[in-house]
């Protein structure tokens, strides 16, 4: 079976990506076979630049360590171009399957909408992803992954620099010593031990920066609504609340992501909860501090000092007057930036970008579900069945009846906490909308298209007694309200109905309304409507047969001998209309469809 590639997204056009299966790694499937027919046909400088435009293209905008631009080489086209106006990346992101930046670049809507459906991935080197606009990624279907790890330690050092750096007034006793001055009693500085520092985000980089002041002996409190009481007692820290926290500080270290919730979390009504005196260090994001109000802070005394690596605005202008504040120290977002880290980010984030654009599932995907790849290759066969029985529902559904109210029923014998069916609800989603439209929909944007159409999805678990060797037993796919085109679908719920299982390890069309059958879910199907009489196999068969259709399976469910009767016919080929028609007017037969997988 082919990789499956739970991220292939939008083409430029509907047509041209028909050839393009979903389960089709973008880049090694053009490659393999594509690459032998051109190196057979071809002269040979021609096929070097075939080849070369055959590779995905990765757009680099932000420098990035070498050894990450040397594995993107190796699979892709790369374009390193640094300090691009958002209209040139606007212009280039069309040419582009994956775009990969830093914090310096704004990922806005009009990239995504610039990019004609092309770009698949936007790839963070870094943890922030305030820079990139998520929403916009997921309604386009681009998954945004991210190098979470690699950066945590130099940006705690950097925290410890700063802290350490703004209470001995390291940055200004330079400056006046280069300027030729001798100040020893204007920088007097004040001592860490023993004083209470709270730290606001106590995740990666928050641990690390409470786990490193702890050694330098300071009272170390932390806030974070999110982490669990158990990781910060390892650490000998107490999660205190917000107000707490900023209240009992000597020094506050800020580790939170910007989000609308910390955006300007440090205001005047929060500073005027702080000790007098109180010392501020941001690592985090500029935005989570009101600038204007920590500058009247200053002034007032309330902060004493603030030592900066991020800014609301990157870079600040010139004459900005915290920046320029005798008591802040101000670096230009530095906290990543060692060689160590650049190195790490880069091959973090190169490989990330690299497997997501090879169809798989990455561990550090931001706005799709994470999904082990022990628990991926187990659920592949199913993903395959649940979009084949999502597009066979739909295909029997008359034009104009509007599916609005699906309902997927998971039979297993696993507990429901061992059955992760996101995978399964996208890609039967997937089936159900792309044959209706021009939308192509992947593992990213499912759900949101599914809601932009204003359409339902129920999931109904049933649990089977049984060993739970297999993740699932059957799926049963019904769209409800709606005509059928082929009434015989229609179970006794009044839904159009199919249910489909995986038979070593194939998926099967195992029921159409409440009729069993038994096809394997390769080619196209024709489900006739008969009166159960002998012959009709061969009658069909033999029409077939005249026209060069291969028969891949056959299988034949019915009521009760000699009453009504629904046979499933696998074919590899499409057979023309001539031939339906002469299928359609076995008296026998009283209705029947044609549906494609
Ligand atoms: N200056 C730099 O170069 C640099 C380098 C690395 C990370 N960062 C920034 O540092 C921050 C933390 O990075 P990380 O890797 O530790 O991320 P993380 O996701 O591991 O930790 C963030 C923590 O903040 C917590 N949090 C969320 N909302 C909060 C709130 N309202 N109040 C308190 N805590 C809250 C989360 O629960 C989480 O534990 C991010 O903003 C990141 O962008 C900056
Ligand atoms: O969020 C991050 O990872 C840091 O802010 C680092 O940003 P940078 O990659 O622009 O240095």
């Amino acid at each position: 079976m082919a990789a499956t590639n739970l991220f292939t997204p939008q083409p430029l056009t509907k047509s041209a990506a028909s050839s393009l299966s979903w389960k089709q790694p973008i880049a090694p499937a053009f490659s393999l076979s594509m690459k032998r027919r051109l190196a057979a046909a071809q002269p040979r400088r021609f096929v070097v630049l075939a080849m070369e435009n055959l590779k995905p293209t990765i757009l680099v905008a932000e420098k990035l360590g070498e050894a990450g631009v040397k594995l993107l080489k190796e699979f892709a086209n790369v374009d390193c171009s640094y300090n691009l106006s958002p209209e040139e990346l606007c212009t280039k992101i069309s040419l582009c399957d994956a775009l990969i930046v830093r914090s310096g670049t704004k990922v806005s809507r009009e990239v995504f909408e610039s990019s004609g459906g092309r770009l698949k991935v936007v790839g963070r080197a870094g943890v922030g992803i305030d820079n990139v606009d998520l929403s916009a990624a997921t309604e386009h279907g681009c998954l945004v992954v991210n190098a979470p790890t690699a950066n945590t330690v130099a940006a705690a050092e950097h925290g410890i620099a700063l802290l350490t750096a703004m209470a001995r007034n390291v940055a200004q006793a330079d400056a006046s010593v280069k300027s030729g001055k001798w100040e020893r009693n204007k920088y007097v500085g004040v001592s860490l031990v023993g004083k209470t520092l709270a730290v606001m985000g106590f995740g990666k980089v928050g641990s690390e920066v409470a786990r490193r002041a702890k050694g330098l002996g300071m009272h170390v409190i932390a806030h974070d609504p999110y982490a669990p009481a158990d990781r910060a007692r390892a650490v000998g820290v107490e999660l205190v609340g917000f107000d707490e926290a900023i209240s009992k500080a000597d020094f506050i270290s800020l580790h939170m992501p910007l989000t609308p919730a910390t955006n300007k979390i440090l205001n005047d009504e929060n500073f005027a909860k702080m000790k007098k005196g109180v010392r501020i260090v941001n690592v985090a994001r500029g935005g989570v501090i009101d600038e204007d109000a920590l500058l009247r802070a200053l002034e007032s005394g309330i902060v004493a000092q603030a030592a900066l690596d991020v800014f609301t605005k990157e870079p600040p202008p010139a004459d900005n007057k915290l920046v320029q504040h005798e008591r802040v120290t101000a670096t230009p977002h530095l906290g990543a930036s060692t060689i160590e880290a650049q190195e790490g980010v880069a091959i973090e984030i190169a490989e990330a970008v690299v497997g997501a654009l090879k169809g798989e599932l990455a561990a550090t995907a931001v706005n799709a579900p994470m999904v082990p790849a022990e628990v991926l290759t187990e659920l592949k066969p199913y993903v395959e069945l649940a979009e084949k029985l999502g597009r066979l529902a739909v295909q029997l559904v008359s034009g104009g009846s509007g599916v609005k109210s699906i309902k997927v029923t998971y039979a297993s014998s696993r507990a429901p906490d061992d059955l992760d069916t996101r995978l399964l609800r996208a890609m039967i989603t997937k089936g159900v909308i792309e044959p209706i439209s021009d939308v192509f929909v992947n593992l990213v944007n499912a759900d949101f298209t599914a809601k932009q159409r204003g359409l339902r999805i129920a999931e109904e678990r049933v649990i089977l007694d049984g060993s739970p060797e297999n993740p699932l037993e059957s799926i049963q796919v019904q769209i409800a309200n709606v005509q059928s085109k082929f009434a015989s679908a229609i179970s006794e719920s009044g839904d159009v109905t199919v249910e489909g299982r995986v038979k070593d390890g194939i998926p099967h069309l195992t029921k159409v309304g409440s009729f069993g059958v038994d096809v394997s879910l390769e080619g196209s199907i024709i489900l006739c409507r008969q009166v159960d009489q002998p012959g009709m196999i061969g009658s069909v068969g033999s029409i077939l047969g005249e026209e060069n259709v291969n028969v891949s399976f056959m299988s034949v469910g019915r009521v009760a001998p000699r009453k009504h009767a629904i046979m499933a016919i696998g074919v590899d080929d499409e057979p023309s209309k001539e031939t339906l028609k002469k299928i359609g007017d076995i008296p026998a037969i009283e209705e029947f469809v044609f549906l494609k997988l």
